[in-house]
């Protein structure tokens, strides 16, 4: 098979990004982790990107005048590097047509809710506020709205009684660190597929 080269985007802490490193370096997932691109300079997917010899690629987004500014800087690393696939993993930043037209079915994003609930920012925070007793993760594409794009998979996650947003947050977490990677290693065996909204897994 052809090497399939990745790219991952992220923001904070990176345990998203440190679960697909561990599936690549047990020889679970075939792709090649050519970049991580990072908005915040002090964070500490940086240095799980080093510990893992993996490129960075980090900016500030205030040295900018715009998102179009920076994302035309980040475009030019993903096509130097022949990117295949960029998984949006905890990055944070709402990106525009600069990144979301070259990569519109090459781009995933996973996010903390059962989309299309509690979309956006604080996704835990707001399904515990609002008593739901379920909620859980989705992998989707990335569109030009805000995690509006076609759904690939989604996993439940049960809220307990008297449960914090820390304390389902470790759960979600586990559940991301799971489908995160199976997603990526559908899309690298070329098992999707999309239809309008509806996208198909081959398994
Ligand atoms: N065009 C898209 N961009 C992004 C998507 C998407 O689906 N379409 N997903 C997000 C990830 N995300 C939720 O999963 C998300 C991240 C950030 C925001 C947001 O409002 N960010 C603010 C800044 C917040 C901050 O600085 O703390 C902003 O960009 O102004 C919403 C959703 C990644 N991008
Ligand atoms: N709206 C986007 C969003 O909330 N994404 C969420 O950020 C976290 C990043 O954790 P990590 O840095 O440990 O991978 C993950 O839970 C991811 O779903």
């Amino acid at each position: 098979m052809q090497p399939y080269r990745i790219a991952v985007m992220a923001s904070g802490s990176g345990s998203n990004f440190q679960a697909i490193v561990d599936q690549v370096q047990k020889g679970k997932l075939d792709v090649s982790i050519e970049l991580l691109v990072c908005d915040r300079p002090n964070a500490f997917v940086v240095e799980r990107a080093r510990e893992a010899k993996v490129p960075v690629f980090v900016f500030n987004p205030k040295e900018y005048e715009s998102r179009e500014a920076y994302e035309t800087l980040v475009l030019k690393e993903l096509q130097d590097r022949q990117i295949d696939l960029v998984v949006m993993a905890g990055y944070m930043r709402i990106i525009t047509n600069v990144l979301v037209e070259p990569f519109f079915g090459r781009m995933i994003n996973i996010h903390p809710s059962l989309l299309p609930s509690f979309p956006g920012v604080r996704a835990v925070e707001q399904a515990v506020d609002y008593g739901v007793k379920q909620t859980g993760v989705t992998v989707h594409f990335v569109d030009g709205g805000l995690d509006s794009g076609p759904i690939i998979a989604q996993r439940a996650v049960e809220i307990h009684e008297h449960e914090t947003a820390d304390s389902l947050t470790e759960r979600i977490h586990a559940a991301e660190h799971v489908l995160l990677p199976q997603v990526v290693r559908w899309l690298r065996e070329g098992r999707v597929s999309i239809d309008g909204r509806r996208v198909s897994v081959r398994l």
